[in-house]
């Protein structure tokens, strides 16, 4: 397998969670592995083309084999490699908790909302050290996208129950919450709970990349009277149905994704191009040298 190749036009990712290692029934080009200024990504990114030819990253979040737990998951490494290879779409995969009696396991959940109770341990910003910007967050996933994903289900995952516009809890684990955890998020209006969309949503808005996250429950947390405990057994069982209906997902969304960008219907696509340049608040005459040539990796020319 090529491991040398340059790619540079690469503008579709997906972000492989639990049970999502690689994509299926597409061509691979290569493998790379670049070395950001924010370290190695969390395994080597697979580069594959669509039989219309449109390139496709692909790069297992926790590495292919699981070995990275959520907090050390080089998020910004992973964000920063794709957005060097030229990535404006990213679709993350996750499996998550449902806090909703109507989401069951084996549903898919479309976020459009975050809320954070992850710890502060996570490197969440490209923007340190001499450079201080502030991107906006208000609405953290493209609604187009999400739009796309659910008409795309319709023909590609007829028997998935698809829910929408869900507000999605990102804890810091690795331990499972406790009840009364549980039951606060389900007070706070919060549907379904992970260990990973922060701070990779973050940073994928930091570099201007379009994010939308597809959500697969597994299990109902810790909340539901009369059910078990989540437990990795529990989230296992239910992985590979998840996985398989994600590939059947994929398998047509790739291309439609690739339209959309041709005829630039992507919501955050065209918001985001150039919108850093105008989060940045520090005097140019004050930004420090190496922390520029860090930004320049993912946002040449800015700062
Ligand atoms: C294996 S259960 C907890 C684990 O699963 C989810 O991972 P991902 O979002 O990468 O699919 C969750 O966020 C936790 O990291
Ligand atoms: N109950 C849960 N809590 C946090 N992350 C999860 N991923 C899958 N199930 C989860």
């Amino acid at each position: 397998m090529a491991e040398n190749t340059i790619f540079t036009d690469v503008k579709v990712a997906v972000i492989g969670g639990s049970g999502l290692y690689a994509l299926e029934g597409l061509q691979v080009l290569g493998e790379v592995n670049p070395l950001t200024p924010w370290g190695h990504p969390s395994d080597k990114i697979v580069i594959s083309q669509t039989p219309h030819g449109t390139k496709v990253a692909f790069l297992a979040r926790h590495g292919r084999g699981h070995y990275l737990n959520p907090s050390e998951v080089p998020a910004r490494a992973n964000i920063a490699a794709l957005k060097h290879l030229g990535v404006e779409v990213i679709l993350a995969f996750s499996a998550v908790g449902s806090l909703r009696e109507e989401i069951a396991p084996r549903d898919f959940v479309i976020p459009s909302q975050v809320i954070d109770r992850t710890k502060g341990i996570r490197p969440s910003t490209f923007f340190e050290k001499g450079v201080v910007a502030h991107a906006m967050f208000a609405d953290p996933f493209d609604t187009s996208l999400a739009a796309l994903i659910a008409d795309v289900a319709k023909t590609a995952c007829p028997g998935v129950k698809f829910h929408e516009n869900k507000t999605l809890v990102c804890m810091e684990g690795p331990q499972f919450s406790t009840r009364a955890e549980s039951h606060m998020y389900r007070s706070w209006g919060c549907d379904i709970i992970n260990m990973s969309v922060l701070p990779e949503s973050k940073l994928a808005r930091e570099a201007e990349i379009a994010y939308q996250m597809v959500c697969m429950s597994t299990d109902y947390d810790c909340w539901r009277e009369g059910e078990e405990a989540v437990n990795v057994e529990a989230v296992i069982a239910n992985l590979g149905q998840n996985s398989a209906n994600a590939k059947n997902l994929l398998s047509q969304l790739i291309q439609r994704v690739e339209v959309a960008l041709e005829q630039k219907s992507l919501k955050t696509v065209n918001e985001l191009k150039g919108s850093m340049k105008f989060s940045g608040i520090t005097d140019p005459a004050k930004r420090d040298g190496e922390a520029c040539k860090k930004l320049a990796y993912i946002l040449p020319g800015y700062f």
